[in-house]
């Protein structure tokens, strides 16, 4: 793994150009495609992008309950009891996330508040191309669950082979309402417009490849996306007090996802950074994902070895991660200069996959250095605001004139109107 030592601005700027890159543009003009073409022929135009990239001919995208049930019922119970690990620890924590509205009746006669609403529709984007991911389930629908949400629907990309039986076994135990086996940009674009068979949501939320990044970005404003979760991400910072061959297979843990996945190091030991990079070339040797891995560590994976802690902490902030994971003695006091970060990690014995599936915190995070605006997925994605005001007659005298003169100031004579047909005075 490439080991870095400049300083301290020269290490932000490549920072900058390395994570900041949530697209191509061969990949938008592609993804455009296939969305007009989704819009235009529909069902027609979603199988013909099936066969072409999933290889899979489908005459039908609606899995029945017959398959999900027959998945459900021949799981491994040791697989069913993790999920159900999981479950349980996913729930209790989102439950903590549920907000409630407000009612304000402080001045006389005045009534104001705001109330929460669940979202009718949403569409969960489970990835599926090169790994399955009954846990990135758990993490989407609970939270749609725990909101209230009317219909939670799942899109996944179809396998030659049927659908892991354990994405099928979480959808059931998460109460999915119904499953299309559609991936990529065609899926996104499908939920976003409806087709003959899938119906439109108001929402489309999940992780997913570059695809599917860019098309949900492309179909923001006709749909709500929750974010644009693309390729996996750790940073982590360790000083000399970490074990180097926990880091580097931290490091893969998030390398494996994805080609583009990056897999960040920080720390202020050279000997640490040498260390950990010889321990990723022999235990990428060995690794199952080995050829997607070490793509992610020679194209966008790094260690950057700066001269303080402080530095480590600043130049991180300038990744913003979606995981950190912080290995430095004492790691809790250094929560408070913990700008950008989807989700941390405090201490040797919060490895990364830990929370990918049964800590609780969600793990459907901010990428790309979007954690410096955006946070993890939550119970408050699937809710929408809604703000309600009543007032008597006196109580509107008592602000129609400041009302009439801002209307006015605004040239629009009809808003000041409205507000004096309540009343037999002309305000200004
Ligand atoms: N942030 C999170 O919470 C989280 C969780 C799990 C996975 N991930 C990320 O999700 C991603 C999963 O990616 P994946 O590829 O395994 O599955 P995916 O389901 O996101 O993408 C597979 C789909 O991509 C489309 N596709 C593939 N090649 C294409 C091409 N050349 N042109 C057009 N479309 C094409 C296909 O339609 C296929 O169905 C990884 O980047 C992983 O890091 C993130
Ligand atoms: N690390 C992924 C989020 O970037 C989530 C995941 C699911 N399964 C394994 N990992
Ligand atoms: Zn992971």
């Amino acid at each position: 793994m490439k080991i870095i030592n400049e300083d301290l601005a020269s290490l932000k700027r490549l920072v900058q150009t390395k994570t900041q890159q949530l697209t191509d543009l061969k990949v938008e003009s592609a993804v455009r495609d296939i969305i007009a073409n989704v819009i235009k022929n529909g069902d027609a135009a979603v199988k013909d992008y099936e066969a072409q990239f999933d290889q899979v001919k489908l005459t039908d995208f609606k899995l029945s309950q017959a398959v999900i049930d027959d998945a459900y019922d021949n799981l491994d119970p040791k697989v069913k009891d993790a999920l159900l690990l999981a479950k349980r620890n996913i729930t209790s924590f989102h439950e903590k996330e549920k907000a409630t509205g407000f009612i304000d009746a402080e001045q006389p006669g005045v009534l104001r508040g705001q109330k929460l609403l669940p979202l009718n529709r949403v569409g969960l984007y489970v990835p599926g191309g090169t790994a399955a991911y009954p846990s990135t389930l758990l993490m989407s629908a609970l939270p749609a669950k725990i909101a209230g949400v009317n219909e939670v629907i799942m899109v996944t990309p179809p396998q030659v082979d049927g659908i892991n039986p354990a994405v099928l076994a979480a959808a059931k135990i998460a109460g999915v309402d119904a499953i299309y086996q559609v991936g990529g940009a065609q899926a996104i674009a499908a939920l976003a417009y409806g087709t003959e068979t899938i119906p439109a949501v108001d929402k489309i939320i999940g992780p997913g490849n570059i695809f599917v990044a860019t098309a949900k970005k492309q179909v923001f404003g006709q749909v709500a996306i929750d974010m644009v979760a693309g390729p996996s991400e750790i940073g982590i910072l360790a000083d000399d007090s970490a074990d180097p061959r926990q880091l580097a297979a931290d490091l893969l843990s998030q390398a494996e996802h994805d080609k583009r996945a990056r897999p960040i190091l920080i720390t202020d030991s050279a000997d640490l950074a040498q260390a950990v990079s010889d321990n990723v070339t022999s235990q990428l040797n060995v690794l199952p994902r080995e050829d997607i891995a070490t793509a992610a560590v020679d194209e966008k994976g790094f260690i950057a070895v700066v001269s303080k802690v402080e530095d480590m902490f600043d130049l991180m902030n300038t990744v913003a991660p979606e995981h950190l994971e912080v290995q430095l003695k004492n790691p809790t006091q250094y929560l408070n200069l913990i700008k950008n970060a989807g989700s941390v990690f405090l201490g040797r014995y919060a490895s990364e996959p830990l929370g990918d599936y049964v800590a609780g915190p969600n793990h459907i995070l901010p990428t790309s250095g979007t954690a410096r605006f955006s946070s993890p997925l939550g119970v408050y994605d699937f809710v929408k605001r809604t703000s309600f005001i009543q007032y008597t007659k006196d109580a509107l005298a008592k602000e129609a004139p400041a009302i009439t003169t801002l209307a006015r100031v605004e040239g629009l004579e009809g808003h000041a109107r409205a507000i004096e047909s309540r009343f037999d005075t002309y305000y200004d």
